[in-house]
């Protein structure tokens, strides 16, 4: 079977990817001369409606991969293709009613209040009046988990969830149909972490959003993934559902996933399984 089909109760489906990566080459010059080669003709597709976790370890490029699919980076050779478009013409106006960008650091205005953080990528694209860019704003606000009393605060005052879930607000400001996610709970407290994911599955169920994620934490990846793809050697060796990846014979799967906190992630994860499915929408793909 083709890897992008699968067998639904209606017969075999054609997936529809959102992403595709072809031959990509990405490659930085090293001062004094040369290049660093980061990767190498790799392949990835991200399909509608999925959650695709991007995991690999330190400089393999996991980074450095969501900013090509962003337009942010320049392939040195290959092709990058989102939305069916050329991922160049993501850039410029009207970019954040294609994708959303979630930030590690949540990279909010410090001299922005909450609502004005929030309304920023609308006030940029000046389609709406200013009525209704605060309304969509505050509907925003309430939509991530926050009070109206919130929209006044400063960035200052937040704590780090809050600071996470207006940066979220402000990727989902324009409806995007993609989001993209860079250590989504870094740095959060593990109650904190458990919250945001559960709003981050229900906004992906709700909105039917494409969701591409780097992340280390294995919670948080057991938690979300409708797939995962593993960078090594340049490349995605493995894309597939978290059990065909733990059953693919590497030594960076081996240490990310068997270590001992692999091995308390994929406890949660049978638990997971045998109690009512989290992901409605992956099961439905
Ligand atoms: N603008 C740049 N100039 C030069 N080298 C870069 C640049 N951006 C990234 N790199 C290099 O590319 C490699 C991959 O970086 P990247 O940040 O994507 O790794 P990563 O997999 O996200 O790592 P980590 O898990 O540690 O965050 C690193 O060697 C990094 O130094």
């Amino acid at each position: 079977m083709a890897p992008d089909t699968l067998v639904s109760e209606k017969g075999l489906t054609q997936l529809e990817s959102v992403i595709e990566v072809r031959g990509l080459w990405s490659a930085f010059p090293i001062p004094g001369g040369g290049q660093v080669v980061v990767h190498k003709d790799l392949d990835l597709t991200v399909n509608r409606g999925e959650v695709l976790t991007l995991v690999g370890g330190s400089g393999t490029g996991k980074t450095v991969l969501l900013r090509q699919m962003l337009g942010l980076n320049t392939p040195a050779k290959g092709t990058v293709t989102v939305l069916g478009r050329p991922v160049a013409e993501l850039a410029g106006p009207g970019a954040a009613a294609r994708v959303g960008m979630l930030f590690q650091q949540g990279a909010l205005f410090s001299a922005f209040n909450v609502l004005d953080n929030i309304a920023f990528p609308l006030r940029e694209a000046k389609a709406l009046p200013e009525e209704l860019v605060r309304e969509a704003a505050l509907l925003k606000l309430q939509m991530v988990g926050l009070k109206p009393t919130d929209a006044h605060k400063m960035p200052a005052e937040l704590s780090g969830g809050m600071i996470k879930r207006v940066a979220l607000a402000r990727a989902l400001v324009m409806d995007p149909p993609l989001l993209m996610l860079d250590e989504p709970t870094a740095g959060l407290d593990p109650d904190s972490s458990d919250a945001f994911c559960d709003l981050l599955q229900s906004l992906h169920q709700e909105l039917g959003l494409t969701v591409v994620m780097v992340t280390h934490d294995l919670d948080t990846l057991f938690a979300l993934s409708t797939r995962v793809a593993v960078l090594a050697e340049q490349r995605v060796i493995i894309a597939a559902s978290v059990e065909e990846v733990l059953a693919f014979d590497h030594p960076f799967i081996h240490h990310f996933f068997l270590g001992e906190r692999g091995l308390r992630a994929m406890e949660m994860l049978r638990d997971r399984k045998t109690a009512a499915p989290r992901n409605e929408l992956a099961k439905g793909q």
